[in-house]
């Protein structure tokens, strides 16, 4: 790979040119930027149908059952929450959905069909991705290359088209470049492409990581619990952006621990106990719930409130 910010210079202008549009001007630049951002958008169908579906999915570790039996579906264009005390079993579910681990039965299924045996790279192609607990950067790398690098997931050209530089891949090069910076500035760190993703503030990682996962152009976002060490404030813009990537035609999984983030978030919230899923609804009403009650007893106000 060529080093991208030879061929789009990334200037600090960027950001002070967008501070000086007017209102006008600043909503046609963010349509633009959102467009840019759903490449997919136009073949978007109808929100509510079933994008993803666990069937009876059970994974086991040894004699460890971490998740029993558990069924749920995902509908395009919702965000849904999937919540639970430590160890229920949430990141377990979102590596059988990513092909980190196959169900020692049942079945995984994206758009009706079963993932099966499929590796981690083709379910990226099949429209899957995620983000870690624990980020996951090339830190050496721009912020801008982090993105370039998801974007190849897509790509079409062969190596050896790379390779002889054929002018399929040089376009396919610019246009990931491009849609690179346009993802940057949607998830609004725009401003430190050129810099080395080690070097950025550990919010701006936390976005990173995002954007990156947006680069391969998922019909499924996972996030793994995004807002792990952000600050109320951070916590509140995080909210924001989640809402616009949902608003941009994406479907979106959420794990997370904050209940306040979680539960001014989601459309629809699954919840998690010892691998069995207790509980199933709208925000208000797992709020509600017994269960869910019970099982976040003895759980620490911080994480709980
Ligand atoms: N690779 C593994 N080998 C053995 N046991 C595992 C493995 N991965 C997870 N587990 C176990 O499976 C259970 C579910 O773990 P998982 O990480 O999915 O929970 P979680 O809900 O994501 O928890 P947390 O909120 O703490 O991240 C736990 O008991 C965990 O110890």
């Amino acid at each position: 790979m060529s080093h991208p910010t030879e061929d789009a210079p990334v200037e600090g202008g960027l950001v002070a040119e967008v501070a000086r549009m007017t209102p006008e001007q600043r909503a046609e630049h963010d349509a633009e930027v959102a467009e840019a951002v759903a490449v997919d958008r136009d073949i978007q169908v109808e929100v509510g149908e079933t994008l993803l579906e666990l069937r009876d999915v059970t994974l086991k570790f040894g004699g460890l059952t971490a998740l029993d039996s558990v069924s749920f579906g995902i509908r395009r264009g919702e965000i849904l929450g999937l919540i639970g005390p430590n160890g229920a079993g949430k990141t377990t579910c979102f590596n059988a959905m990513t092909g980190v681990y196959r169900p020692t039965s049942g079945q995984v299924l994206l758009e009706g069909k079963p993932l099966g045996k499929a590796t981690r790279h083709q379910i990226t192609q099949r429209g899957i991705a995620r983000t870690f607990q624990n980020i996951r950067l090339f830190g050496e790398m721009t912020a801008l290359e982090n993105v370039v690098v998801g974007t190849d997931a897509r790509h079409k050209t062969s190596v050896l088209g790379a390779l002889l530089r054929l002018p399929r891949h040089h376009r396919e090069e610019k246009t990931a470049v491009e849609r690179a910076m346009a993802l940057l500035e949607f998830v609004g760190i725009a401003d430190r492409a050129a810099d080395k993703a080690k070097n950025l503030p550990y919010g701006y990682q936390r976005r990173l990581e995002i954007a990156r996962a947006m680069a391969t152009e998922p019909k499924l976002l996972c996030l793994d619990e995004p807002a792990a060490g952000f600050n109320p404030a951070e916590k509140e813009e995080l909210m924001g952006l989640i809402r616009k990537i949902r608003d941009d035609g994406f479907t979106v999984l959420l794990i997370e621990h904050d209940m306040k983030l979680v539960m001014g978030v989601t459309d629809r919230i699954v919840v998690l106990e010892f691998g069995k899923k207790i509980a199933e609804g709208l925000p208000a009403e797992i709020r509600e719930n017994p269960a869910v009650i019970a099982a976040y007893l003895g759980v620490p106000d911080d994480d709980a409130a």
